[in-house]
């Protein structure tokens, strides 16, 4: 079975929690798309849904498969929002962004009820950090920015090589805000959430990786089948 064979098993079982009448959050990259079809074929069936895209890509792909969109300027709460992850460990903490969506994810996942995550195996890690930390960052003063960084994760004993990201034409990656992203090759993060709160304080750092508390439920499909993984009540 292919890599994408299980994401999309993933996704199917997400579409399973999908009840008539959800505001949904629509997740973005590769695993969350698979979400989108196939929630696409449910509104074709005649189920009513209504959807806030986490990106422009997101847009595109649930306007091409008929689901209705909305904005959260004309919705208060959504009841659900499904999206991949990068990495996912046991408190179900995650790192996010690798399709430079983070910004766009954590506000519709913060305006969510419920947070689904879903992925392959391949995505279940002990500690954060293989995958290197995506951080939206304001190109003005970015030297003073990234010192800022360096300095938080100093105080959060980690430490790694920072790179500007690089779009396909070898200029620096544009996010939907219009920002760009450092990603961040720690290796491993001991402490995400303290660093989480590190991060946020640093004045030219819109958004990072770190999603703390905001999933509660993971399915991952692997070659034996598939997990759901419940959040611990409590962090360990
Ligand atoms: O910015 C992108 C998102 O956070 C994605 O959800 C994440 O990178 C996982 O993507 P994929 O399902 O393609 O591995």
């Amino acid at each position: 079975m292919s890599m994408d064979d299980l994401k999309r098993q993933a996704a199917a079982r997400a579409v399973e929690q999908v009840r008539d009448g959800m505001k949904l959050g629509l997740g973005t990259g590769s695993t969350a798309k698979h979400f989108v079809e196939l929630l696409g074929e449910r509104v074709q069936a005649g189920l009513k849904v209504i959807g806030v895209p986490t990106s422009e890509a997101t847009r595109a792909d649930a306007e091409r498969c008929g689901v209705p969109l909305t904005t959260l300027e004309e919705v208060d709460r959504l009841d659900l929002t499904v999206d991949g992850a990068d990495e996912i460990d046991p408190n179900l903490e995650l790192i996010k962004g690798g399709g430079g969506a983070l910004l766009r994810e954590k506000i519709v996942a913060a305006a969510s009820d419920r947070m689904i995550v879903i992925a392959d195996e391949s995505k279940w890690v002990k500690t954060l950090g293989r995958f290197p930390l995506p951080i939206e960052v304001v190109p003005f003063g970015l030297g003073a920015t990234r010192r800022a960084i360096e300095a938080a994760f100093a105080e959060n004993n980690v430490s790694g090589q920072m790179d500007i990201r690089k779009a396909k034409d070898g200029h620096a990656f544009v996010t939907d805000g219009g920002h760009w992203i450092i990603d961040a090759r720690l290796g491993q993060i001991p402490d995400s959430a303290r660093l989480a709160v590190s991060l946020n304080s640093i004045p030219g750092v819109v958004e990072h990786g770190l999603f703390i508390g905001l999933a509660r439920t993971a399915v991952l499909a692997g070659p034996e089948g598939i997990r759901v993984v419940e959040r611990p009540s409590r962090r360990n």
